[in-house]
Parts: structure tokens; C-alpha cells; sequence
């Protein structure tokens, strides 16, 4: 069976993406990605204008049922992952980008839009790690007045990668206001924000930074992840294409996120804890599931679950 999509002006021989964060961060992780079997592309880690470090360690600690994270928006800054998407690969790139403010979105945008990079570009809304910030996909009318400034110059393709949401209005809100551009993608969820984690034989937090407060991932998150794929699925303009992301681990979890209507799915946690072989893994199970339901094509059932 083929799982090749295309979104926007790229072709990716797969469904499958890393979640931005993980196996991303470096050319070596990023190659890694793309000479990997059945995966459909890269996403970089989010860029911010200048390196960061990040937050201090440990900032991420692997749960029985997800991860937590914290990890403070360490990258090594704009200009490397530019030169990196703008050089020619063997699968498309996303470009993910993290501006700390409003306005070193609007200038990384720019930068974007000057070069002679064509792919896509990935806006980071929900980071929620950045120490003093907000996530701004949660404040909808900073997010509405971000893309009526981008798309008033941006003409390359651009998605946003979104927080989860957990309110049906919040859904509705948030979906009027993304269907006012000419997205390429959503990419839905990001990790849910600031959850905690304890040691009980130390009595401690198992993360340093915010006093233990960090993004949750994993299995744990995957009926949010589904919600919030379905959600939108059914309030977007079908010209917005949807990456499921968060709680994928296998096969059964991947066919969840294409009946809700993802067009691609990314891996994070699960990437992370069995490194890019998880593809291979992910394709085969998939491909099982599909031919035990008869289904020749994602077409057969994507978007297609039922209500009760
Ligand atoms: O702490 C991070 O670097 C981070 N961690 C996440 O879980 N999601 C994000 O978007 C980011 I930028």
C-alpha cells in the first residue's frame, strides 16, 4: 500500500513526521530522519532567531505512560535550519519556527519569505516551556492579529503547530479564526502543557526547570490528540490539511488519528524511546490493520469514523 501525500507544493512519500523536538535538533538527526525508512519528510526543531541552550537539565523524563518535558526551546537558531531546508533532500522539509515575541515571528516570517527556501514552514503557537510566556494559540486575539500581519506579506506555504484545546467553544473559536487564511496545515497537539511528575522515594519533581512543571506527551495524551484532530477536521476548510500529532505508538494509534482526518501523523515520545525504526514498525502495523478491514487505500476510511 502507498502512504505517499502531498501538502502544499511537496510530495512526501509517507505519512509519517517526527514531531518538532524530537530527532531534530542537529543536520546528523535530521538526515537520520530522511534516509530513514518510511518516513514522509522532517520537521526541525522550532528555530528562535539566536541558539538557545534551553532550560536547565534534566528537562525531559520518559513516564510508564508518555513523557514530560520542559526543555526550553534549545535549538541552534534560525540560520541553521534555514541552510538546512534550503539545501536540496531526498524527502520535503518542514521549517518550524518559535519567535519568543510577536515580533520575532513576524521578522523570522520575513526572513523566510526573502530566501530562496520554497517548502513549508511550520509557525510554533504553543510552546509551553518558555519561561514568562504564554502560549499564544491560547490567547485567540493575539493569534488572529500574528496571521493577519504574516498573511498580509507571506506567500509560501505556512502552517501552525496548535496547543491542545479542551473546550468545544475554544474549538469554534479557535477554527473561525484559522479559517480566515490561506493555511497549508494545522499540526495538532503539541504537548499538553505544564503537567507534573513526582519521585515518591525522593519526594522530588523529576524535572528541573519551572519547579517540575512540563509539556506532557505519549500514550497518555493520545484522547486528546484524537479530539483535537476530529475537532477541527470538522470545522476547517478542507483546503487546511491536519498532521495528527501526540500519543502515537503503534499501528491502532495511527489508524485513530486517519479516521479523525489527519492527512499525515507525526511521532515524538514514542520516537524518542525506539528511535526511527518506529516507521518501519508504525507502516507495517497500519498495513495489517487496512488489509484486515479490507481497505486498499487511507482514503477508504480517512475522516470517516463514525458517531455512536
Ligand atoms: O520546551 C520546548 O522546547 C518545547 N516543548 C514542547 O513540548 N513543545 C514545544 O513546542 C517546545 I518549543
Amino acid at each position: 500500500i502507498d502512504f505517499k501525500t502531498t501538502m502544499a507544493n511537496a510530495e512526501f512519500p509517507s505519512i509519517f513526521l517526527n514531531a518538532s523536538g524530537v530527532n531534530c535538533m542537529t543536520v546528523t538527526e535530521m538526515d537520520e530522519m530522511i534516509n530513514a525508512a518510511c518516513t514522509g519528510g522532517v520537521v526541525t526543531k522550532s528555530a528562535t532567531p539566536q541558539q538557545r541552550e534551553g532550560n536547565p537539565q534534566p528537562r525531559y523524563y520518559q513516564l510508564e505512560h508518555g513523557s514530560i518535558n520542559s526543555m526550553g526551546l534549545p535549538n541552534e537558531g534560525f540560520p541553521y535550519y534555514l541552510d538546512y531546508v534550503t539545501k536540496e533532500h531526498a524527502k520535503p522539509t518542514i521549517l518550524s519556527v518559535a519567535g519568543l515575541k510577536m515580533s520575532d515571528n513576524i521578522e523570522l516570517l520575513h526572513k523566510i519569505q526573502a530566501s530562496d527556501y520554497t517548502g513549508l514552514t511550520e509557525l510554533n503557537l504553543s510552546c509551553p516551556n518558555v519561561i514568562g510566556k504564554p502560549q499564544v494559540a491560547y490567547d485567540f486575539e493575539e493569534t488572529d492579529a500574528l496571521l493577519a500581519e504574516i498573511f498580509s506579506f507571506y506567500t509560501k506555504p505556512l502552517g501552525v503547530k496548535l496547543p491542545p484545546y479542551f473546550d468545544l467553544v475554544h474549538f469554534d473559536q479557535m477554527a473561525t479564526i484559522l479559517n480566515k487564511y490561506p493555511l497549508t496545515h494545522i499540526n495538532t497537539v503539541n504537548s499538553v502543557g505544564n503537567g507534573l511528575w513526582i519521585d515518591i522515594d525522593t519526594e522530588k519533581v523529576v524535572i528541573k526547570p519551572k519547579q517540575g512543571f512540563g509539556g506532557l506527551g505519549g500514550t497518555m495524551i493520545l484522547p486528546t490528540a484524537l479530539a483535537n484532530v476530529r475537532a477541527f477536521r470538522q470545522r476547517l476548510n478542507p483546503s487546511i490539511k491536519i498532521i495528527g500529532t501526540g500519543g502515537v505508538t503503534s499501528g491502532a494509534d495511527v489508524f485513530m488519528h486517519l479516521l479523525c482526518g489527519a492527512d499525515m501523523v507525526s511521532v515524538g515520545t514514542a520516537l524518542l524511546h525506539e528511535g526511527v525504526g518506529i516507521f518501519q514498525r508504525l507502516t507495517d502495523e497500519l498495513t495489517t490493520i487496512m488489509a484486515e478491514k479490507g481497505y486498499t487505500s487511507i482514503e477508504d476510511f480517512r475522516g470517516k469514523v463514525q458517531d455512536f
